[in-house]
């Protein structure tokens, strides 16, 4: 397996306030070719350290490199059009009043024309299941359909890796099944992923390789 490095980590470290360090001089190299989950007890840092790979934290010491490049000197919407970030509660992605208009939203930015916006909402409406509410609002959804919708509405943005934080909270065992099929299929389509999660069931059926941090540190690393 060609096991490229989309991301890596170099000595990373923060803390929220300078007397407390949240994540500790980590070093992590992580590859587009297996799903990672990182996974660990409240409070260890998983969602902080998905935010750092994002850029959306800056690290105090060390640094974030997606293909090489570092991360403090790409913009957030240079690392967004890259990787996609799944916030732990998806209504922090919603600000439009109907499905179809969060969809359309990014697209609208671009110099993407009307018909070719339509037919990517179409396209990701179908793909999701959630044709019966293109014109409900995303608010008023169920948890498993706002799931659905944060996910589409990352994709619409073509990134090439996904970060997921807790993607399964709130779903029955069933939605989660549906959740793993639909991000089996965009594994199959090439797009990279790393999974914070608590769930077993989706860090055992998704993911190859299985990170396990504790107050900020990596204790465990293993692939399946
Ligand atoms: N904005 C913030 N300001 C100050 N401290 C924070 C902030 N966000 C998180 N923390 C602290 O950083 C530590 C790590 O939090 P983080 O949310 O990264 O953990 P986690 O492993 O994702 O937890 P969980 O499994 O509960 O989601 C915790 O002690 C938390 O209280």
């Amino acid at each position: 397996m060609n096991r490229l490095n989309f991301i890596e980590l170099k000595e990373l470290s923060f803390g929220y306030t300078s007397n407390k360090t949240i994540i500790k001089r980590l070093n992590l190299k992580i590859s587009k070719d297996e799903v990672t989950s990182i996974v660990g007890s409240n409070g260890s840092g998983k969602t902080t350290l998905g935010k750092l790979m994002m850029g959306i934290l800056k690290p105090t010491i060390g640094g974030v490199y997606i293909l090489d490049e570092d991360v403090s000197q790409m913009s957030l919407a240079l690392v967004g059009s890259k990787i996609g970030y799944l916030f732990q509660n998806p209504e922090k992605h919603f600000f439009t009043n109907t499905l179809e208009e969060e969809l359309g939203f990014i697209l609208k930015f671009k110099d993407v024309n009307e018909l070719s916006i339509q037919q990517q909402i179409d396209e990701l409406i179908e793909i999701f299941e959630l044709n019966h509410l293109r014109k409900s609002s995303p608010l008023l959804l169920s948890q498993g359909e706002k799931q659905r919708l944060a996910i589409a509405t990352i994709l619409i943005n073509k990134p090439e890796y996904l970060i997921l934080d807790e993607p399964t909270t709130g779903l029955d065992i069933e939605r989660k099944r549906e959740l793993l099929n639909q991000l089996n299929q965009l594994r199959e389509e090439g797009i990279g992923m790393t999974v914070i999660s608590h769930d077993q069931f989706i860090i055992e059926e998704l993911s190859q390789r299985v990170i396990k941090i504790h107050r900020g540190e990596i204790i465990d690393d293993q692939r399946n």
